[in-house]
């Protein structure tokens, strides 16, 4: 089950090494985090950032290799942005040239860079921000410049102290006329002193949500005042600015200037797959070890996770950390094949694939960061603590709902991709994740054949349903958008219901993979049994939680619904005795866990027992303070016979 969760024996082994040279290394120590102050706790990122470039150097570590190490670092930090953006956006977009000259200083660390398009006013609304870059043919520069308090760059990560450049998204204005929003690298700081270079303004934006957590993070604010940059530093793969100050617009679709945040969405659904199952992994270790209630005669209380309640919370997440896991590997294939054709300027993917990335990032992060919480209540009291690992891991991975587009944004923009394919399919045969519109008559028509619970036990069945769902979502929404005489405004006005027909939408795509990943060779005794049940409960969960849609769209007869549900149960049965095999599957290290509750072994008890005298205030056993205003209440004699 490693190597199925892993991808690869390969992944595997590489993964598990970089996972023990972190977890052996005292440098990356990470429970004393939440107890620093700002300036202590951004230091000690960048120790540990820095000890990491190290280590990838000495140890000549691969791309592959570094990139797991950053992951069990488990650290917001600069780098994250450098590479995960900074990078991507120079190759992407950049010409050829551009590229030899920014990515070897980029890959060697001789500049940090952010990627810096978010401004105060303006984040969801790219093509409303406010920072302008006007070209001079006489210097032959673009001059950058903030013009209004709400042009100020807001919440790139990596800005705030650490970035030497920013890749910064500004307005190009030439010879007086807007040309949309294009990306300008800009130096920021000297790579002298580090100082702030004339022009610019930058600092922290200031403390985020919970302790530690996303505070390791420089998310800056930045400003410019007339800032000087050559030509030659206008990212220009997909437009061209010439000396003359001719604009060129490239036969390239003017939206791969977002190619990077379609990358990054794209990661993003593996991350969450990450996330939820280190979530997952506490709760379900912990819920072994847990007992309440239940004692026969003297004998052991129950252990929790054999509750039904219990099973039914945790298990469709120990479910969807699987089919997120696999959705993922499909998406990056996804993103690899439209980066191949973009090279030969094939663009007929990239509608899918930014739809699908938008709207897998926006699904598997809503229901992933719904989900830590989750498995913090399923931990009880425990689960409260920041020793139990989830308050932390709560805190960082929540605005992975909010970064790299809104989720509610990004759902929108699948309903445009929908709503687009509803309208022409009359004259063009939907292909890729929407081939299953092209059936749409049989799907308005047939009604789910299921007539008992085993029924539920066929992929057929459920694949159909969650088409006739998402078909008959879409084509009603259609319908209504058809009344309207201007489509913008029905569009609006219908908004709720599409982002609703864009879920179900997503939802089908990640069953759909999960199912085809069973079809796949997958090694391991029972391993493939073990995830066709959890296949099984992620989709009959799914069901189940909007069963509303099925019946309202009369695919779903009540009984049928009532039939999954049954199906359900008996799923949590069997599920239940490989629940930990299936979490020890993920192959995480206590360290990267950061849990007492998780912990491999079990100990649980005298661990919190342990760890909760390391807390400072248990420096002494009076607290500082008691005596200064504590002690005169208890001391003073109350003459009011009142209290
Ligand atoms: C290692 C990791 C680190 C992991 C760690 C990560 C750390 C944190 C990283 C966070 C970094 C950030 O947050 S970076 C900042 C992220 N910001 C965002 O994501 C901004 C979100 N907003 C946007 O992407 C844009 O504003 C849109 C797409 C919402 C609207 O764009 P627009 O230009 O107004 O376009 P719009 O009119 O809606 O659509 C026009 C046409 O363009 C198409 N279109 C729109 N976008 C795209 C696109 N990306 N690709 C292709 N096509 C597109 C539409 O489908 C539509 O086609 P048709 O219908 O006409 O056919
Ligand atoms: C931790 C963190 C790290 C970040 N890192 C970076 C970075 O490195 N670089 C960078 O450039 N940016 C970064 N960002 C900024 C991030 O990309 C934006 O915050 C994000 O794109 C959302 O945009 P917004 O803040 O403008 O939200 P808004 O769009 O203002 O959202 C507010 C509300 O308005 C709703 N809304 C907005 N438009 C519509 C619409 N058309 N229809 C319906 N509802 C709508 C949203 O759904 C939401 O409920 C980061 C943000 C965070 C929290």
């Amino acid at each position: 089950m490693k190597v199925a969760w892993a991808g690869s024996r390969e992944t595997l082994e590489l993964s598990d090494r970089m996972a023990k040279l972190v977890a052996n290394d005292p440098v990356f120590e990470k429970f004393t985090r939440p107890m620093l102050g700002r300036k202590e706790l951004f230091k000690n990122t960048l120790r540990k950032a820095a000890h990491g470039w190290k280590l990838i150097v000495d140890l000549r570590l691969t791309e592959e290799e570094a990139k797991w190490l950053r992951l069990y670092i488990d650290e917001p930090a600069y780098t994250d942005l450098h590479w995960g953006m900074f990078i991507p956006a120079i190759e992407g977009q950049g010409t050829e040239e551009q590229k030899k000259k920014w990515l070897p200083l980029a890959q060697k660390m001789k500049i940090i860079g952010c990627y810096a398009q978010t401004e105060l006013g303006h984040g969801s609304n790219v093509q409303g921000l406010e920072t302008t870059a006007t070209f001079d043919p006489q210097a032959d520069e673009f001059v950058i410049h903030s013009p209004t308090l709400t042009s100020s760059k807001w919440w790139p990560g990596g800005l705030g102290k650490a970035s030497t450049h920013a890749l910064v998204y500004a307005r190009l204005i030439v010879g007086g006329e807007f040309h949309g929003v294009h990306g300008f690298i800009v130096q920021l700081r000297s790579l002298e002193d580090h100082s702030p270079l004339p022009g610019i303004t930058v600092g922290d934006i200031g403390l985020k949500f919970g302790n530690g957590a996303y505070n390791t993070m420089d998310n800056g604010v930045l400003r410019f005042d007339h800032v000087r940059i050559p030509r030659n530093q206008m990212l220009m793969r997909v437009s061209q600015v010439t000396k003359e100050g001719k604009y060129m617009q490239s036969d390239v679709p003017r939206q791969l200037i977002y190619g990077t945040m379609v990358y990054v969405r794209q990661t993003i659904v593996v991350d969450a797959s990450k996330a939820l199952s280190r979530a997952v992994c506490i709760a379900t270790r912990y819920s072994a070890v847990r007992r309440q209630f239940g004692s026969r005669n003297g004998g052991p209380e129950t252990q929790v996770i054999d509750y039904k309640t219990q099973q039914s919370r945790l298990f469709p997440l120990l479910a969807s950390a699987y089919a997120f896991r696999f959705v993922g590997e499909w998406l990056k294939w996804l993103y690899m094949d439209v980066k191949q054709r973009l090279e030969a300027n094939d663009f007929s993917t990239l509608p899918e694939a930014h739809a699908c990335t938008a709207g897998l990032k926006s699904l598997t992060t809503t229901a992933t960061a719904d989900g830590i919480e989750e498995c913090r209540k399923l931990c009880g009291g425990h689960g409260y603590l920041v020793s139990s690992g989830l308050p932390e891991l709560f805190a960082v991975y929540i605005p992975a709902c909010t970064y790299e587009g809104d989720n509610v944004v990004l759902l929108l923009q699948v309903a445009r991709f929908i709503v687009k394919t509803v309208s022409e399919l009359g004259y063009k045969q939907p292909v890729g994740t929407t081939a299953y519109m092209g059936r749409v008559a049989t799907l308005m028509q047939n009604n789910c054949a299921v007539r008992t619970a085993e029924d539920w036990l066929n992929p057929g069945a459920i694949v159909e349903a969650f088409e006739a769902r998402a078909a008959r979502m879409a084509v009603a929404c259609g319908r209504q958008l058809a009344k309207f005489e201007n489509p913008e405004e029905g569009f609006a006005e219908l908004a709720s219901d599409l982002v609703e027909a864009s879920v179900a939408h997503c939802q089908l795509i990640v069953v759909s993979k999960f199912i085809e990943k069973l079809q796949q060779d997958i090694p391991g005794k029972g391993v493939k049994q073990s995830l066709e049940i959890l296949c099984y409960v992620y989709a009959l969960f799914l069901l189940h939680k909007h069963q509303g849609d099925f019946l309202a769209v009369g695919y779903l007869t009540p009984k049928q619904a009532l039939l999954a549900n049954d199906q359900l149960r008996t799923l949590y049965s069997k599920v239940r005795p490989n629940a930990i095999a299936l979490v020890d599957s993920f192959n995480y290290t206590d360290h990267y866990l950061g849990s007492i509750l998780g912990r491999y072994d079990g100990n649980v008890y005298p661990k919190l027992y342990e760890a909760a005298w390391e807390d400072p205030l248990n420096d002494s056993d009076v607290a500082d303070g008691f005596h200064q205003y504590v002690q005169p209440i208890l001391k003073q004699k109350l003459h009011s016979a009142k209290l």
